[in-house]
């Protein structure tokens, strides 16, 4: 194993080198300038608008003082001023920016519009403006180009922040109850730096050029102190007489300014080049493993309990539409269906992490004693219920390391000292057969696989024993192989102990092979629960799950051994398509798709009846069991 590598695209950019080079050139000169050339910038000579020769390289001004010694003792202010107001810009910049955000919608779409003007707005005038109250000197000048660059902070802080409080490292953030302030701060001002760090520099060129002008304009720096601006001043006073008086201060101020850029643009295709470079850290141990025996569920003592849940848009629309089911300890239950038939609205109203807009209304939804449709204690919430997301990248905080935020559930809630959960996440990567989980917990996301960080995904999910994972289609983002070790290591961990688990997969198969019961969704309703040796065993009731099971190689070439038939000479499609929520029709929504559909069908929504291996909500529901040949196709 070895440590992070640093990133060697970086360090082959040679305008990073030359803009690093160049600037740390001018810092040197802004420490030595005034101590080394500081008495000759200020010494007098009779030899006044000298032309550049070998004892002035650049001449002298009206005074016979050096012009190059003046050029080199200026760097100092001018680059404390730029530094200054640089810095100012950025902080009020990000103050402002920041509380935009965390206001209310209205505050923050005004404070937009506000900054949106200011922005339009040329910084030179906003600060002769400053300038011109608060009075000429460097501190008005500073104070005054300041505040006019804070607006491109601030519009770049809130849109940052409203493009990042939208991934799921954050939501997942937000569902552990971390307060709005430190969200902003730990969990997204980091993954926001590098696009602010190029504005930096590039702010940076800007203020010096802006501040340069102040003093050219003779509100900047006052005699008997000079910077770069006042320099250029006096040396285009005497253009015509000396023009090479003018040179030094602007080759000092183009060439910094172009160093700066240079460093901006290395910032901001070193961030390009970082999301690429994906290292596989850990190897699993786990290929030679064979699947834990399983257990029995108890389906009984429900751990999760879900009656009548509805969600609507903000039209009124059910998506979701009175769906009722339970989940057992130790149980492992999927949730499948074509796309849109609502299994991950269903998850996330579960999970409290519905898109604004939607509403959920229920008559049950609890977990354990916790009342899901209350306002549940954050707390238990983020120690009950652990989450799983489709893309295990874009849930990770790029820029936390993988210990930091794997550990934070159990430091933030169950108030675990460092060492205890990064001791709980050891043991609970150890169990996702990660060879090497100290190393993996001292990467970050980007450095590991698509698996490994699934995996870690799941091990920190479970590290905090919760009651129910819910695991929305964990292993589409992964390839084939993966994902079959992911699926069996999601197994193995909620039959190894009490955590259940709700698995969402748009796959029959997946489901069938890793689960105990089957919720087949359809329209946003169940239409049939099933124990999933009933599906492997072809005695699926509901036309629509035998149709599902008939368009799916896998799960049909699952059947073979118990259903007896030989796989299907071609696959089976399910005619038709979905209806969309706000079309469904008046009787069951599959009516016009069931080739066993009865006239009672297209009238009335079959309510679930019982089938011997679980419930179908069918008028119609089939006794034969599955042969492989899709009857509903034919
Ligand atoms: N934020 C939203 N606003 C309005 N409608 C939505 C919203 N999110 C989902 N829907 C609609 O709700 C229905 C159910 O969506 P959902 O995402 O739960 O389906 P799904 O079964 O998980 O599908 P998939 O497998 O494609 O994710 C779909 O018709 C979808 O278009």
């Amino acid at each position: 194993m070895t440590s992070p590598p640093r990133n060697p695209t970086l360090l082959r950019r040679p305008g990073l080198v030359v803009g690093t080079a160049g600037l740390l050139a001018v810092l040197v000169l802004a420490v030595l300038g005034p101590w080394v050339w500081g008495d000759q910038a200020a010494q007098l000579s009779d030899s006044t608008r000298a032309a550049p020769g070998a004892d002035h390289w650049l001449g002298t001004d009206a005074l016979g003082r050096d012009v190059l010694a003046r050029t080199l003792t200026a760097t100092r202010l001018t680059l404390q001023t730029t530094a200054l107001a640089t810095a100012l810009a950025a902080s009020v910049g990000l103050l402002l920016g920041g509380t935009i955000w965390l206001s209310g919608p209205r505050v923050r779409t005004a404070g937009l519009r506000i900054i949106d003007v200011l922005v339009a707005y040329p910084a030179l005038i906003l600060s002769l403006l400053v300038a011109a109250v608060v009075g000429p000197g460097p501190t008005a000048s500073v104070l005054a180009v300041g505040v006019a660059g804070s607006p491109a902070f601030a519009r770049l802080t809130a849109n940052l922040a409203g493009s990042v409080a939208a991934r799921d490292y954050v939501t997942s953030a937000r569902m552990l109850g971390v307060p709005k302030h430190r969200l902003f701060l730990r969990h997204m001002l980091p993954n926001m730096a590098e696009p602010l760090l190029v504005l930096v520099s590039v702010a940076f060129g800007t203020i010096l050029v802006t501040l340069s002008g102040l003093s050219f304009l003779g509100l900047g720096a006052q005699p008997p102190h000079f910077d770069w601006g006042s320099l250029l001043s006096e040396g285009l006073r005497e253009l015509h007489t000396n023009p090479s008086q003018a040179l030094g201060p602007a080759l000092a101020i183009v060439l910094t300014g172009t160093c700066a850029g240079l460093v901006g643009d290395a910032v901001a295709a070193g961030a390009d080049a970082r999301s690429s470079g994906v290292r596989v850290l850990a190897r699993s141990t786990d290929e030679t493993s064979a699947p834990a025996a399983g257990t029995g569920a108890d389906s009984g003592a429900g751990v999760l309990g879900v009656r009548s849940l509805t969600v609507s848009d903000a039209f009124g629309t059910r998506l979701v539409d009175g769906v009722s089911f339970d989940v057992g300890p130790g149980e492992i239950v999927g949730v499948v269906g074509e796309s849109g038939s609502g299994k991950t609205l269903t998850a996330m109203a579960v999970a409290r992490l519905l898109p604004t807009g939607l509403r959920t209304s229920a008559e049950v939804m609890r977990l354990g004693d916790l009342d899901l449709h209350g306002r549940p204690e954050a707390r238990r919430l983020a120690l009950d219920l652990g989450v799983v997301f489709q893309d295990p990248l874009s849930s990770l905080n790029p820029a936390l390391r993988m210990g930091t935020q794997l550990t934070e559930v159990l430091r933030t809630h169950a108030r675990a000292t460092p060492q205890e959960a990064h001791e709980r996440v050891r043991r609970s990567l150890v169990r996702m057969r990660v060879a090497d989980p100290d190393e993996l917990m001292r990467s970050y996301p980007h450095q590991l696989s698509g698996g490994m960080r699934q995996r870690a995904m799941i091990a920190a999910a479970l590290a905090a024993a919760p009651k129910l994972i819910i695991a929305d289609e964990p292993t589409t983002a992964l390839d084939m192989t993966v994902q079959a070790d992911v699926l069996r290591l999601l197994r193995e961990a909620g039959r190894g102990g009490e955590t259940a688990v709700l698995l969402i997969s748009h796959d029959i198969a997946v489901v069938s092979s890793v689960c105990d019961r089957a919720l087949v969704m359809y329209s946003g309703r169940v239409v049939e629960s099933l124990d999933t040796s009933a599906l492997r065993g072809g005695e699926a009731a509901h036309p629509y799950t035998r149709a599902l099971l008939s368009a799916t190689p896998a799960a049909a070439l699952a059947l073979a051994p118990t259903g007896g038939g030989a796989p299907p000479d071609r696959l089976a499609t399910i005619p038709g398509r979905p209806p969309r929520p706000g079309l469904r029709p008046a009787g069951c929504a599959f009516a016009p798709r069931c080739s066993h559909a009865l006239d009672l069908c297209h009238d009335s929504v079959p309510a679930p009846v019982g089938t011997g291996t679980g419930t179908a909500a069918c008028f119609a529901p089939v006794t034969a069991p599955h042969d492989n040949a899709p009857e509903d196709a034919r």
